[in-house]
C-alpha cells in the first residue's frame, strides 16, 4: 500500500530515528513495510525514501537511482565509514514538494548497513547514489535539505508550501 509522506514543516520529520532491532528484519511486518516504502517511492516518483518520511522513526531507507527503476536497495542501520571530496548537486525532496536547491555533500562515501535479509554489507558510492544515501541518512537524523539553505530562503520555501496547501484545500 502507498504510505502518506510527511511534508515540511511537520515537526515529526525532525524526529531522530532509533536503530532497527536486527531480529525484526525477517518479520512479515517489517518486510511488508519495506514493500510499502518501495511502492510509495516508485509512485511519488522518487529515487529514495527514508522511514522518517512515512512517520516510522527507525533507521532504515530504500533507494533506487536506476533509470529503469529496477535496482531496489535497502539500507538498515546505515553508517558512513569514510567520505571524501565535495560535490554540489541539485536536490529535491518528497517531503518538500516542488522545491529544488543545490546542496554540497561528500563526493564519495563508504556506507555500511544491513540489507533486507539482515546481512551486513559495505558499499563505495559516488555520483547520484552517494548524494541520495547522504540525503536519506539526513532524514533519519531529522535533517532536511532545506536546512542547508539560508534562513531567508527556508522561510520562502515554508511560505510557498503553505500557499500551495491553501490552494489545494
Ligand atoms: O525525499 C526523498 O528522500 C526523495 C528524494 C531523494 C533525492 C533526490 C535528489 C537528490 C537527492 C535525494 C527524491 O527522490 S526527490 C524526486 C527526484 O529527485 C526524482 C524523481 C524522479 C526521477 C528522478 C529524480
Ligand atoms: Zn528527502
Amino acid at each position: 500500500a502507498q504510505l502518506p509522506i510527511l511534508e515540511f514543516p511537520d515537526p515529526r520529520l525532525r524526529t531522530v530515528a532509533t536503530d532497527v532491532d536486527p531480529s525484526q528484519i525477517g518479520s512479515p511486518e517489517f518486510q511488508r513495510l519495506l514493500d510499502d516504502m518501495f511502492e510509495t517511492m516508485y509512485d511519488a516518483p522518487g529515487i529514495g525514501l527514508a522511514a522518517s518520511q512515512v512517520d516510522v522513526h527507525q533507521r532504515f531507507m530504500v533507494i533506487d537511482v536506476s533509470e529503469e527503476n529496477d535496482t531496489p536497495m535497502v539500507f538498515i542501520n546505515p553508517q558512513i565509514l569514510a567520505s571524501e571530496g565535495e560535490e554540489v548537486h541539485e536536490e529535491g525532496c518528497l517531503s518538500v514538494p516542488g522545491i529544488f536547491a543545490e546542496v554540497t555533500r561528500a563526493e564519495r562515501i563508504t556506507v555500511k548497513a544491513l540489507d533486507r535479509e539482515g546481512e551486513s554489507f559495505e558499499l563505495d558510492c559516488d555520483g547520484l547514489l552517494a548524494v541520495c544515501v547522504q540525503h536519506e541518512m539526513d532524514h533519519l537524523l531529522g535533517k532536511l535539505f532545506v536546512d542547508y539553505l539560508s534562513p531567508l530562503k527556508r522561510e520562502m520555501v515554508r511560505k510557498k508550501l503553505a500557499k500551495a496547501r491553501r490552494n489545494a484545500a
